[in-house]
């Protein structure tokens, strides 16, 4: 329970609108854990219950085994990035980790030591009303390291990062979970957890789709692109051989040539099961279902505004 962050049969509505609805999962200490779902799924509304921001309709949210609002000095406990434009933009950012650090009584030696490790010590006296996007980010990631907290919680901390920003906060959130804490990341977007997280919690329409690891939620997608490719000059004796094994069998529609996908046995068994038949195989080639296209597909039910939607 120490570090942990538990929701229990969440639910928030909003007049008629359900936006969360029985969510049930826990994020542990030591490893990254992605928070994903299409615009709209619910993952800010879960996250600002999780911080106390907001009270869930019925339900419970709780931090190391309590709601986190009945904690005092919150940042020694949580730290959050929620929405990088909120800071102040009149003060410099030292003066708001100054004050953040002030009200929180956390020495005012750490917001150095933050602006540094965020890459912003240059930038200190600055006023941020003039920071671009990615610095804004930046601050608001030093704003949730400042009080050395065990549980961190960032809202979409990508956005408006360049490249080489993408790749320090993905380092980052690593090393904050090497050391034993509890990283909550959120994300619209497949492509960036992919190599963020260690561990997802997927949600769509404010309903739970999944809490497993990277490769648990691969393996979900029924199909487009997983199985095994494999081409040989003696197609038919090859297919009969394979459906006698329980596989299941089609041309690989991907390819120009006489390939065929093949999936319900994995390659090594494929290429015990030719072997034994006499075939001769010239390709035998794994595929792995991409999380991007089993993200899609799970989702696909509960994206607010598809695309090609004439609303
Ligand atoms: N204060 C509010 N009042 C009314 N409806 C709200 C409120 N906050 C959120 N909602 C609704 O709840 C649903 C979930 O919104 P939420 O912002 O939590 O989603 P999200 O997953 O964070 O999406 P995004 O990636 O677009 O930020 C949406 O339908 C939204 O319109």
């Amino acid at each position: 329970m120490e570090r942990m962050i538990e929701v229990n049969l969440l639910t928030k509505r909003y007049g008629g609108t359900t936006a969360v609805r029985e969510l049930t999962f826990a994020v542990r200490p030591g490893r990254v854990t992605g928070f994903l779902g299409p615009n709209g799924a619910g993952k800010s509304t879960t996250l600002r219950m999780v911080l106390g921001l907001d009270a869930p309709t019925s339900g419970t949210a709780t931090v190391s085994g309590s709601p986190f609002r009945d904690r005092a000095r919150g940042l020694r406990h949580v730290g959050a990035l929620l929405d990088a434009g909120q800071v102040h933009g009149g003060r410099t950012a030292a003066a708001h980790l100054g004050a953040l650090a002030r009200s929180n009584r956390i020495p005012r030696a750490r917001v150095d030591e933050v602006l540094e490790e965020v890459g912003l010590a240059g930038a200190a006296r600055r006023r941020t009303g003039g920071f671009s996007l990615g610095m804004r980010q930046r601050l608001g990631i030093a704003a949730a390291l400042l009080g050395d907290p065990p549980v961190l919680v960032f809202d979409e901390p990508l956005n408006g990062l360049d490249p080489e920003g993408v790749q320090w906060v993905r380092g980052l959130f690593r090393g904050l979970a090497a050391e034993g804490r509890t990283v909550f990341v959120s994300s619209h977007l497949m492509s960036e957890m992919e190599h963020t997280a260690d561990h997802l919690v997927v949600i769509g329409r404010g309903e739970l789709i999944a809490a497993e690891s990277l490769a648990e939620f691969a393996a979900r997608g029924t199909g487009a692109g997983a199985g095994v490719t494999v081409r040989t000059p003696q197609p038919a004796e090859l297919t009969l051989a394979l459906r006698a094994e329980g596989a299941t069998v089609r041309p690989d529609s991907d390819r120009a040539d006489a390939a065929l996908a093949v999936t319900g046995l994995d390659a090594a068994r494929i290429g015990a099961l030719a072997h034994r038949h006499g075939v001769p195989l010239l390709e035998l080639t794994p595929r792995s279902a991409s999380l991007e296209a089993a993200f899609m597909e799970l989702t696909s039910g509960s994206v607010e505004f598809p695309a090609g939607d004439a609303r």
